[in-house]
């Protein structure tokens, strides 16, 4: 079981038949054609309504913005959108203070904390109401309070759409480190250019093979979910020989396993969207157990082809009209925290392509 009550009983928080139960329930949803039209029309409506007037505002008055937040932003709106039908707004030129970004932020990062610290110790700061535990206590009235203005319906039901908003925070990541990826890399965004040239319609997305390896490159170096932690129901032998007994916690690392020589060559550590198609131009099929950024097995993520859809949209939209300028001296370094954030976001300048 993992240490936090704020995924409540949703489907990452679960085992056994309450999770095959969820498991069940999400495969159907998101199999459904009806919410495959529903989520292109969504993403497509918050490209148009959402992303594009705040480029086009941030270049015309020079700002200078975080893309991670920008990132955010849009994730969090679409994703609360098709889980509560009800648009935060989030992602305007206004840029409004959104508390329940925050929340989710500071309740992730306790989360980790949790999971590094033995249960004793936190669950006693929890009953003194002090530190970390403080700080999540008053995440989760935010994100209570928020859901509750969304939908006012009964209390199960709000924790599994905190969970699903929760999500937004992995897309929006791996976007946040692919055009940091791409600022660092001008061969790889001029290749992106020839690619989407070659478009008839910006709604050709899923014909883009390199953008396709580009995202997965990015996945690899910087997976938004940076390692997972799992305990054994009986005593094992892992494969290569180490004994585990029941209940033991296993922590494997998905950062460190995307950049081990072993596994991905020498050029491991090159940003090589070239790694991921075949000799005949197709995208390479890499193994989940090798390529674990959307974990592997019956847990496996449910919103792959979901997120990268979002992704493939917005980076369309943006090399097609944008180009951005990371802004000099600004450091980019991971956050310590359930999901690998950048700790001082990506401060870039916005042009429009000429
Ligand atoms: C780039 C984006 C994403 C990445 C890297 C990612 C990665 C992951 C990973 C590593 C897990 C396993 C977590 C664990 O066992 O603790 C997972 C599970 C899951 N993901 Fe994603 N995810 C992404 C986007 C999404 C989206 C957009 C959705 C849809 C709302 C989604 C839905 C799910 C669900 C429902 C599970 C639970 C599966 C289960 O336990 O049976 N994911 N994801």
């Amino acid at each position: 079981m993992k240490c936090s009550t704020f995924f409540g009983d949703g489907i990452f928080n679960v085992d056994s038949d309450l999770w095959k139960l969820h498991r069940k329930m999400a495969h159907t949803f998101i199999g459904e054609p009806k919410f495959h039209r529903f989520l292109h029309d969504k993403v497509w409506e918050k490209v148009e309504k959402g992303l594009i007037p705040v480029l086009d505002h941030a270049s015309k008055q020079g700002l200078v913005i975080d893309l991670q937040d920008l990132f955010y932003r849009f994730s969090l709106d679409t994703i609360c959108t098709l889980v509560t039908g009800c648009d935060l707004g989030s992602l305007s030129i206004d840029w409004p203070h959104v508390p329940f970004a925050n929340a989710l932020d500071d309740a992730e990062e306790v989360i980790l904390y949790r999971h590094f610290v033995p249960m004793s110790v936190w669950k006693f700061f929890r009953w003194l109401g002090v530190g970390n535990e403080k700080k999540y206590k008053k995440a989760w009235e935010i994100l209570d309070d928020f859901v509750y203005k969304c939908i006012t319906k009964k209390r199960e039901e709000k924790k599994t759409r905190i969970n699903e908003a929760s999500r937004r925070d992995t897309t929006s990541t791996a976007l946040s480190w692919f055009f940091y990826l791409l600022s660092k890399n001008p061969r790889v965004e001029s290749k992106i250019r020839d690619e989407l040239s070659t478009m008839e319609t910006i709604h050709d997305y899923h014909k883009l093979i390199y953008v396709h390896g580009a995202l997965c490159e990015a996945l690899r170096l910087y997976p938004p979910v940076a390692f997972e932690q799992k305990a054994s129901v009986e005593s094992d032998v892992l494969p290569s020989g180490h004994q585990v007994d029941p209940n033991m916690q296993i922590i494997f690392n998905m950062y460190a396993m995307g950049r081990m020589k072993a596994i991905w060559g020498d050029d491991c550590y090159e940003f090589k969207p070239e790694r991921w198609i075949s000799e005949r131009g197709n995208i390479r099929h890499e193994p989940s157990y090798k390529f674990l950024a959307f974990n592997a097995g019956p847990r496996t993520c449910l919103g792959k082809n979901m997120s990268f859809f979002q992704m493939k949209a917005v980076v369309a939209t943006i090399i097609k009209n944008y180009t951005f300028q990371a802004v000099e001296g600004h450091q980019v370094v991971p956050d310590i925290s359930l999901i690998l954030r950048m700790k001082h976001g990506f401060m870039v300048k916005v042009y429009h392509s000429p």
